[in-house]
């Protein structure tokens, strides 16, 4: 929802896509798994979705020992949360953090994202095991409904979708989607 919500926001990158996907899967092929690698743009995108509204925005872990972070100690049996949100739009790490540019994520671009300042599906021992399946699930739906319909948004930006976070992250005042069947 949130890819559609920014294809939405940014009909140039809609457009894009489109023609990428029907030039690869037509307007009816079946998306079988030997072509899903080849709309790579398809994946920037779901990447890029996922840095700016990480559907698990908050993970917490508990500390069994003193924990030392750069002078800064972290009692042991204390809760801790890390808010991935905040991370994935510090502009420590991100140039122009609101701004949605799927190409951050371009082969040739991914050796500046600074290292843990991009988590969606956590990290190390612990970290999502259905990321794979996740993305792959994303990546067909998305391209499935993007050479059917055109979607539409009444937001605006990026800083115009106020968030609540649930369990998982939602925008407060709702999706504010419009589909239109494409002919
Ligand atoms: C966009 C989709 C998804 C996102 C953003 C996501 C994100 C995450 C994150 C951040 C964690 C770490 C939680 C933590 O460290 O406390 C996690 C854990 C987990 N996820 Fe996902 N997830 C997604 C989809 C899925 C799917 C589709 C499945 C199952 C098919 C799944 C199964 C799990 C499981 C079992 C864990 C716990 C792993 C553990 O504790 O060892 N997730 N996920």
């Amino acid at each position: 929802m949130y890819a559609c919500l920014l294809l939405a926001m940014h009909p140039d990158i809609q457009e894009k896509l489109y023609h990428d996907v029907v030039s690869i899967c037509g307007l009816d092929d079946p998306i079988t798994l030997e072509k899903l690698p080849k709309i790579d743009y398809a994946e920037r995108i779901i990447k890029e979705t996922l840095r700016l509204f990480p559907s698990a925005p908050i993970i917490g872990r508990y500390t069994q020992g003193d924990l030392d972070i750069g002078g800064r100690v972290i009692p042991k049996h204390s809760t801790v949360y890390l808010h991935i949100v905040y991370t994935h739009r510090d502009p420590r790490f991100w140039q122009e953090p609101l701004t949605f540019d799927p190409d951050r994520f371009l082969q040739e671009n991914a050796s500046k994202i600074y290292p843990f300042s991009y988590i969606p599906f956590s990290y190390g021992s612990r970290n999502c095991i259905g990321l794979r399946f996740a993305m792959t699930s994303i990546k067909i739906a998305l391209v499935n409904l993007i050479r059917k319909v055109k979607v539409f948004t009444d937001y605006k930006s990026v800083e115009d979708v106020k968030l609540k976070a649930h369990f998982l992250l939602r925008p407060r005042d709702g999706w504010k989607l419009r589909f239109e069947a494409r002919n």
